[in-house]
């Protein structure tokens, strides 16, 4: 809604990870410094800038178009994740993301959140709803749907997908958990190691804007005490292989939870390189069912964009 600020210099910023998946966060409130996507690529740059799977901004949401339109149901979303992947290009949606942006909210004195406390935030998918746990925080992600609901129904997969490292190309389902993804089973934690993830994996046919694409392995046994365990490397779109993404997290256990059948359970755990998240289905209020994402979140800078940057 504001024109771009030209030059970073002079620009406060925080670096921050949830599960090793990694932002670099900034505080625009009155929505004055919208950044290019070339800025946001060159700060999330790993040599040339501070690095990060991504660029969060903390805006209010009445100064960005999606923000504002959440405000006439939601006037307690008062604060937008505007979410940016690491290359530029803009995102729906990151699981990880709105706990980090939460706590950076919470260290920056933005906003407030005591135990018990929930505290609503506004995303380009929609409102989600956070709160505090022990280890950081849960957030309720909303419903999660099928991106082809009919092949999903008739076969349990929809896609094919190929990667370097996988002898033979298999099928996917593709879920929609605000931003998209793709979730392949491979057979144990060998394959999941042996999958090479330096190039974008091959979906066919893929989600039509692009898609994230989750490899995933069973536990054995699956379930444990009612909680299900899963193992999983993800390749993000806008970014390549990160440590951890939670809404991959939330559409690995979607997937599997599916094709598990009835008796799976509600509780999971997914297992990524960066630690783990947890994953809970339950009844939502409007009769959908609602993922949660629950995990920790981390600052670990505080800086000031020097004028070596642009
Ligand atoms: N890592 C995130 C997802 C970030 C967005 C993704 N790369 C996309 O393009 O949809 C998460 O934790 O959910």
């Amino acid at each position: 809604m504001t024109e771009a600020t030209t030059s970073l210099t002079g620009m406060r910023f925080s670096k921050g990870h949830g599960t090793g998946n990694d932002f670099v966060l900034m505080a625009d409130p009155d929505g004055l410094r919208e950044l290019t996507p070339e800025q946001i690529a060159v700060l999330c740059d790993r040599h040339r800038g501070i690095g990060g799977d991504g660029l969060i901004r903390a805006v209010r949401s009445k100064h960005v178009s999606e923000g504002a339109a959440l405000l006439a149901a939601h006037p307690d979303a008062e604060w937008f994740m505007d979410y940016n992947n690491g290359d530029g290009t803009r995102s729906e949606m990151c699981g990880n993301g709105v706990r980090v942006f939460v706590h950076f909210l919470l260290s920056q004195g933005l906003v407030t959140l005591a135990p018990g406390e929930e505290l609503t935030i506004g995303t380009r998918a929609g409102i989600k709803v956070v709160s505090r746990t022990a280890n950081g925080y849960r957030v309720d992600m909303g419903p999660w749907d099928f991106i082809f609901p009919e092949q999903a129904a008739q076969g349990g997969s929809d896609s094919v997908v190929s990667a370097a490292g996988l002898e033979v190309d298999r099928p996917a389902l593709s879920i929609n958990m605000g931003n998209p993804h793709t979730v392949v089973a491979l057979a144990d934690l060998s394959e999941l190691a042996g999958t090479k993830l330096g190039e974008a994996p091959i979906v066919v046919p893929a989600p039509p804007y692009g898609t994230n694409v989750e490899f995933v392995v069973p536990a054995e046994p699956l379930v444990r005490d009612d909680v299900g365990h899963i193992s999983m490397r993800v390749h993000e779109r806008g970014v390549g292989e990160t440590f951890s993404c939670g809404t991959g997290a939330c559409a690995a256990a979607a997937a599997i939870r599916f094709w598990a059948g009835a008796e799976a359970p509600d509780v999971w755990t997914v297992a990524v390189p960066g630690g783990e998240v947890g994953v809970r289905f339950f009844p939502g209020a409007e009769g959908r069912e609602h993922v949660e994402l629950s995990g920790p979140a981390v600052i670990v800078a505080e800086g000031v964009i020097a004028d070596g940057m642009g």
